[in-house]
Parts: structure tokens; sequence; C-alpha cells
């Protein structure tokens, strides 16, 4: 497109449900489109983003990808995601489509309405907002189970409205959806899936195109291209954070709940060990996501880790650059009131010895 509005998909989702994937893939299939990609990491190191610029593909240079890592987009609006805009449009090379990846922990509303902002709105219209979620675990009723009684609670009480944070983040990002990718369709059958389209449809008030995906391979026609210009509709798809607010009933909008810190170990001396201890280590601190790279010595390329809840994948992305330092650090996510200094210590101390191999020895 030579000149008119350039396109921005966001790509919102729960946390690992699969936008890393899906937009890893897009950018492999791009069709000679010049994407730019812009990344809301939630923690201190730039995994995502590490991922993706690691991906060894031509059409992704690693100035393409511009990373916001001070937290969520919801928060950081003004102070980060407009001058990172602003400085992406002054580039002289004209990106054909731009897409936006959230934080798993963010909320898409406030950055939908963020391309109002003068500065954006002249030149950038959102093409889309494309919800990945994790088909596997709504079948499972991860996001399911209390619905009813906290939505009885929250109408008898606005006091205990963030009761349940997830489900309402998950409820929002829905709800800001102009497509939904029903991704880890791989995992269960079709007569589950259906559930779950059936579910996420009863979630949005307006119709929404429900489309199921493995490993997030899709045609980038299906996810580019919506031509939607949602930062006009988004007033419309209020979260429940916004509701809550035009109610007359602010509260403490507290990122708070939500905590990550980084815990960099020795080298991995023991893979198979490791990922034999990491799912019971996360589930004895309710760790809701853990990522990084490691150092495997002896081996030239980077070790990925990927962990959300029992699934634990790792892979080699690419060898480690000369003069890079081969650090083993991981991000690692929970709820606030859970992580407090002594577990995030006790968190560490764990992971160490699962790295250097000395909890199996332990456990020997
Ligand atoms: N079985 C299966 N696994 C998948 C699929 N899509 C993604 N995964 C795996 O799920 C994990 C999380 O995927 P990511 O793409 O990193 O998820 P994300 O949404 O970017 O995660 P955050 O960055 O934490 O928000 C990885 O281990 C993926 O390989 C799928 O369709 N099927």
């Amino acid at each position: 497109m030579a000149h008119g509005k350039i396109p921005a998909t966001v790509v919102t989702g729960f946390l690992g449900a699969g936008k890393t994937t899906m937009i890893r893939h897009m950018l492999q299939n791009a069709g000679g489109r010049k994407i730019a990609l812009i990344i809301n990491e939630f923690g201190d190191l730039g995994v995502d983003g590490g991922i993706l610029t690691g991906c060894g593909i031509e059409t992704c240079s690693e100035e393409d990808v511009v990373e916001l890592t001070n937290g969520c987009i919801c928060c950081t609006v003004a102070d980060d995601f407009i001058p990172t805009m602003t400085k992406l449009l002054a580039r002289p090379d004209r990106p054909d489509h731009i897409v936006i990846e959230t934080s798993g922990l963010a909320l898409p509303q406030p950055l939908v309405a963020a391309f109002n902002w003068p500065e954006v709105k002249t030149k950038v219209t959102v093409d889309g907002v494309v919800t990945v979620i994790d088909a596997a675990a709504v079948a499972e009723g991860r996001f399911a189970d209390d619905e009813e009684k906290v939505a009885a609670q929250r109408a008898a009480d606005e006091s205990i409205d963030h009761d349940n944070p997830l489900e309402e983040l998950f409820e929002d990002q829905l709800r800001a959806a102009d497509l939904v990718v029903l991704n880890k369709a791989d995992l269960i059958d079709a007569p589950a899936l259906e559930m779950v389209r059936s579910e996420v449809s009863s979630k949005i008030a307006r119709t929404v195109r429900t489309i199921a995906s493995e490993n997030g391979r899709l045609p980038v026609d299906v996810l580019l291209g919506l031509a939607s210009g949602t930062e006009d509709l988004i007033a419309e798809r209020k979260s429940h954070h916004e509701m809550e607010h035009e109610a007359g009933t602010p509260h403490d909008h507290d990122h708070d709940e939500f905590e990550s810190f980084v815990v960099q170990t020795g080298a991995l001396a023991d893979r198979e060990g490791f990922e034999d201890a990491l799912p019971e280590l996360l589930a004895r601190h309710d760790i809701l996501r853990l990522k990084g790279f490691a150092d495997v010595p002896g081996k030239p390329m980077r070790l990925v880790v990927q962990a959300v809840g029992k699934r634990i994948e790792t892979y080699f992305d690419r060898p480690w650059k000369p003069g890079e330092a081969r650090d083993t650090r991981f991000v690692v996510i929970g709820l606030h009131d859970g992580l407090d200094t002594e577990t995030k210590h006790q968190i560490e101390a764990e992971l160490s010895a699962a790295v250097s191999g000395a909890s199996r020895q332990a456990a020997e």
C-alpha cells in the first residue's frame, strides 16, 4: 500500500495460548509483506522478542521488532506505546502491516483505544484484534468452572470484583476480538472443540468469527486484512474494568495481581532431569508460566524453554552469537499473592537445583 493508513493487527490472548507461535508462522509466510512487529512483554526479559528475532527468517529483521518491556500496555500506552509507534512511523521504510503482540496479561481495549490518539489515528488503522485462546485449556474448563458463582458474587458485592481476574481478563480479550483463534485444536477432539466454540460465542455479544488452529498455522490472509477499523468500534467492547468505572465504583486496578521475576541460573547440565522436575516445581508454587533460554554445555545452539501448566517444551532455536553471553535465564510469572520474597528465593533455589541436576541426584 503506497498511501492510506497502515493496517495494524493486535494479537491478544491468554498466557501461553500460542500467540508467539502463530506470529512466527505468520512472518514465515508473509508472502512479501513487510511486517513490523511490536511486542509487549511482561517481565524484564524480552523472551518473545528473542524467540522471534531468533527465528532466522529473511523477512524478519531484528530492527523490525520493537519491544515494550516495562509492563502491560494498559498502563504504559502514553509513555511507551505511543512513542514507539511514532518512531516506527517516522522510519523511511514504511511497513505494509504492523503486528502488535500484547502481553498475555494485558487488556486489549486501552491499546486499541490508543489508536485514536492524534499522532497515530491519521496514519494507522486497526485492521483487527485477533484473540488467540488455548482451546484445550478452555475445554478443561479452566476459565469457566466458577463462572456463575463469580457472576453472582460480583452482582452481590462490588468489592470482590477482582476475585477472579484471570477469568475477567479472558473475557475482556474475547470481547475485544474481531477474530478468535481456537488454538491447540490438536489436543482436543471435535465435540470438545465445538463446545469451546459455543462457549466463546456466548461470551461475545456480537457475532465474531472463530477459527480452529494447530500451532497457529493459519493462512496469513485469514489473519491480516480484516479491515475492521476497530479503533472506531472499541468503545462498544468494554472491558470489566471500564464498566466498573462507568458504574461509579472506581477501584484499585492493580497489575500487582500478577508478578514476574527473572531467575538466572548456571548452565543446564541435566536437560532430561530438568524437564522431569519442572511440572511439579511449577505446580508447587502456582506458577502460571515460565519461559526463557538455557545454555546447554557443549551445544552450539541456545535452548528455548517454554512451560505452561503441565506442558513443557524445550528446543534449540539458534546458535549463540559470537560474544553473546551464554546465560541461562527464565521469566517466572505467577500471582502476586503467591510470590513473596521467600517463595521467590525458594523457586530460584529449586530451579538452580533442577538445572544443575542436583534435584535428581537428591531424589535418587
Ligand atoms: N500442542 C500444541 N501446542 C502449542 C500450540 N500452539 C502453541 N503451542 C505451544 O504452547 C506453548 C506456548 O506458546 P506461545 O506461542 O509461546 O504462547 P504465547 O501466547 O505467545 O505465550 P505468552 O508469551 O506467555 O503470552 C509453546 O510451548 C508452544 O509450542 C498448538 O496449537 N498445539
